[in-house]
């Protein structure tokens, strides 16, 4: 399988949701397939809110760090950089349509509805087991250089 994002473009990186490097983070990989990115997650038991089911806080971070790589890549193609653009996370919603099961391999899917400068929102679902338990929504936003994240990842 063709390497992940985080892992070809972030390798050292330490984002608690996304990063390669952090001992203790969630090591989500988002990839490019069809007109967004796909990841796939198997929770583990210390991510349940209930027996059996997702913590809402563990999605959201899924979604968020998703939707952000999903703006970045989209930004990195429409401009033709040579990587994916440093974005950050400006706002996201979350809804939680149903309860998550957590013990199975899950997937986000994600793609950009609207793109303005250096502001993209992004759009994203969470599907387990062909259903859709959460959707979400987000603007991510292209930092400038003298901004704290800058060069940091
Ligand atoms: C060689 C190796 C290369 C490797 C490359 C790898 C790249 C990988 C890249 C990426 C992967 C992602 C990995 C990390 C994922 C982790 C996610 C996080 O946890 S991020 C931390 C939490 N987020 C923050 O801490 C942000 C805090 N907020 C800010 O810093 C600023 O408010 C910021 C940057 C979001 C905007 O500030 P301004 O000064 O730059 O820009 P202004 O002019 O205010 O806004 C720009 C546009 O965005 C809209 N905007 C700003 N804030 C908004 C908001 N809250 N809601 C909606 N829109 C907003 C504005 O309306 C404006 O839009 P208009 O250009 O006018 O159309």
């Amino acid at each position: 399988m063709e390497q992940a994002l985080q892992d070809k473009f972030a390798p050292e990186t330490r984002c608690f949701g996304c990063g390669p490097s952090n001992p203790k983070g969630l090591h989500i990989k988002s990839f490019p397939e069809g007109d967004g990115l796909v990841c796939r997650f198997t929770p583990e038991e210390h991510h349940e809110g209930f027996p059996g089911f997702l913590n809402g806080g563990i999605i959201g971070t899924l979604f968020d760090c998703h939707m952000n790589w999903t703006a970045a890549y989209f930004l990195m193609k429409r401009d033709n950089l040579p990587s994916p653009a440093p974005t950050v996370t400006a706002e996201f919603s979350v809804q939680l349509l149903k309860p998550t099961p957590s013990r199975q391999e899950l997937l986000i899917r994600a793609r950009v509805v609207e793109a303005q400068g250096r502001r993209v929102k992004v759009e994203g679902e969470l599907v387990a087991s062909g259903e859709v338990t959460a959707r979400a929504s987000g603007t991510f936003v292209a930092v400038k250089q003298g901004h704290p994240a800058w060069g940091r990842w």
